[in-house]
């Protein structure tokens, strides 16, 4: 797919505040500093359509950009547990949550992973609560510049392994990197294929 315009629409932390429309919808999540922003960057060609920064914490609302007027792409805040009050229980942060359990027009999660480090317990309990919620989810691999290729390939090996432990298949992924461009095509394509589906 050619992205002929992107533009940034609406943020906010309010689901019910989400654009009124019926577009087909892909959201980026995942830890703070994993590269959500500039993967939206690098996707839409668009050196600064959303914030990024060297700092996590950059990206702190759901955030709307309408793609060739037929699609929304959304940029996300890191996300990070929220204690419960009189509880040890820890929960995701509220907002977004709500968002994946209450936008029925998201068709489909991007859960991003740093391609450098090991499986963390946040991502992996991310994904859990996906598939409970029935949400359908990809994995993205980023900042694969940053690794040598053998590594990154032992990196992602390990990281399916790890997957196959609690999932009956490796769900569908992709590795990107921001920088080179690495996995733009393989992606746009992917959800061309899905909004051509639908
Ligand atoms: N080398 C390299 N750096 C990257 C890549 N993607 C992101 N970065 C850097 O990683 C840092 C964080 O990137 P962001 O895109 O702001 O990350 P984010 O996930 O949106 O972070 P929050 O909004 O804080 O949750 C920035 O310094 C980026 O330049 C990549 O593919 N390669
Ligand atoms: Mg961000």
């Amino acid at each position: 797919m050619k992205i002929k315009t992107a533009e940034f629409v609406i943020s906010n932390s309010k689901v019910d505040h989400c654009p009124n429309s019926t577009l087909p919808e892909y959201a980026f999540i995942g830890r703070s500093n994993v590269g959500k922003s500039s993967l939206i960057n690098m996707l839409t060609g668009r050196k600064s359509l959303a914030k990024t920064s060297a700092k996590p914490g950059k990206t702190q609302l759901i955030n709307h950009f309408l793609i060739n007027n037929n699609w929304h792409l959304v940029d996300l805040p890191g996300y990070g547990y929220a204690q419960v009050s009189k509880s040890t229980k820890k929960v995701f942060q509220k907002f977004i949550t709500a968002y994946f359990k209450k936008r029925e027009q998201m068709i489909c999660a991007f859960v991003l992973i740093d391609s450098r480090h090991k499986p963390q317990p946040i991502d992996m309990e991310f994904m859990q609560w996906l598939g409970e919620h029935n949400i359908p989810f990809c994995i993205i691999f980023t900042k694969a510049d940053k690794l040598k290729p053998k590594i990154l390939d032992k990196n992602i090996e390990n990281y399916k392994n790890e997957m196959l432990e609690s999932w009956v298949e490796m769900p569908e992924y992709f590795i990107t990197s921001a920088t080179s461009k690495l996995g733009q095509d393989d992606i746009l394509d992917y959800i061309e294929g899905i909004n051509n589906s639908i």
